[in-house]
C-alpha cells in the first residue's frame, strides 16, 4: 500500500516543475496543495523569485510561516498559475473542490489564472463526478429558504440527497472564511455537470459551488508508478 501523503508530495512535486521564475501563483487549500507550498518555500529559499495569492487563510498562514512572499488579486488581477487540489476530476478535467470550504476563494484564484494546475491522487479520478459530497456555499440570510430552493434544484438534476449544513467536529457550524455556511449535497452522479453549474447559481443565496468547469489546464496525478501529467500541458 503506498502511503497517501506521498502520493499527494509526488503530484505536487511534478507541478513544481511548471513554475517558472519571476511568476504570479494561485496557492490552493488542502492536504496536497500543503504539500506545494511545504515544496515552493524550500525553492524560494534557494533564491526562486515567485509572488503568491492564498486561496484561503490557513494556506495564507502556512506561507507567510515560511517566507513565501504574499500579494492579493487586488494588487495582481492576474495570476499566471495556480497549483490546487479537487475531490473529484473526471475525464474532461471537471472538478468538485471544496472539501476543505475554500471554493469561493479557490475558484476567484483560479479564474484570474492564465492556468491551472490540479494535483491529487489517483482515488480522486472518476468517471463521473458526483460520489463526493458537492459543497453549495450559502448566505446566512435566509438560509432555510436558501436551503430549500437548492434542494429542488438539485432535486430536478437527480441528485438524491440529503443536502446537509456542514458542522465541524465539534459540532459548530462550519464558517467559510468568507462567512458563510456551506451545504454538502450528496448526488451520487451527476449527469450534467454544466446544467446544474448554471442552475445552482440562479439561486438567489448560493454565493458558489463546488462545480469547477473548465477551470483545470491539466491535472498532475500520483499513483505507485509516480506522477503523470492527465490532459494537455
Ligand atoms: O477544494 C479543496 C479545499 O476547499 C481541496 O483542494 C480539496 O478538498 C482536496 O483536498 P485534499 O488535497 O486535502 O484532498
Amino acid at each position: 500500500m503506498s502511503d497517501p501523503e506521498a502520493l499527494k508530495r509526488d503530484a505536487a512535486a511534478k507541478a513544481l516543475s511548471f513554475v517558472e521564475d519571476g511568476m504570479r501563483l494561485g496557492l490552493g487549500t488542502g492536504s496536497t496543495a500543503k504539500h506545494f507550498v511545504d515544496l515552493l518555500a524550500e525553492r524560494v529559499a534557494g533564491g526562486l523569485r515567485v509572488i503568491g495569492v492564498p486561496t484561503s487563510e490557513v494556506t495564507r498562514a502556512q506561507a507567510e510561516r515560511l517566507n513565501v512572499p504574499l500579494t492579493t488579486l487586488d494588487e495582481t488581477p492576474e495570476l499566471d498559475l495556480t497549483i490546487d487540489g479537487a475531490d473529484e476530476i473526471d475525464p474532461a478535467l471537471n472538478l468538485i473542490k471544496g472539501g476543505g470550504g475554500a471554493l469561493l476563494r479557490e475558484k476567484i484564484v483560479a479564474s484570474a489564472s492564465a492556468r491551472m494546475i490540479v494535483i491529487a491522487d489517483a482515488s480522486k479520478q472518476v468517471a463521473t463526478l458526483g460520489r463526493y459530497p458537492l459543497p453549495i456555499e450559502v448566505n446566512l440570510f435566509g438560509l432555510e429558504a436558501t436551503r430549500r430552493a437548492v434542494a429542488k434544484v438539485l432535486d430536478a438534476a437527480g441528485c438524491p440527497g440529503p443536502l446537509n449544513l456542514r458542522k465541524k467536529a465539534d459540532g459548530h457550524v462550519f464558517v467559510t472564511d468568507g462567512g458563510h455556511m456551506i451545504l454538502d449535497a450528496a448526488c451520487e452522479r451527476i449527469a450534467d455537470p454544466v446544467a446544474l453549474a448554471a442552475r445552482l447559481h440562479a439561486v438567489p443565496g448560493v454565493v458558489e459551488h463546488g462545480l469547477f468547469i473548465g477551470l483545470a489546464s491539466f491535472a498532475i496525478i500520483a499513483s505507485p508508478g509516480g506522477a503523470e501529467v492527465v490532459g494537455r500541458v
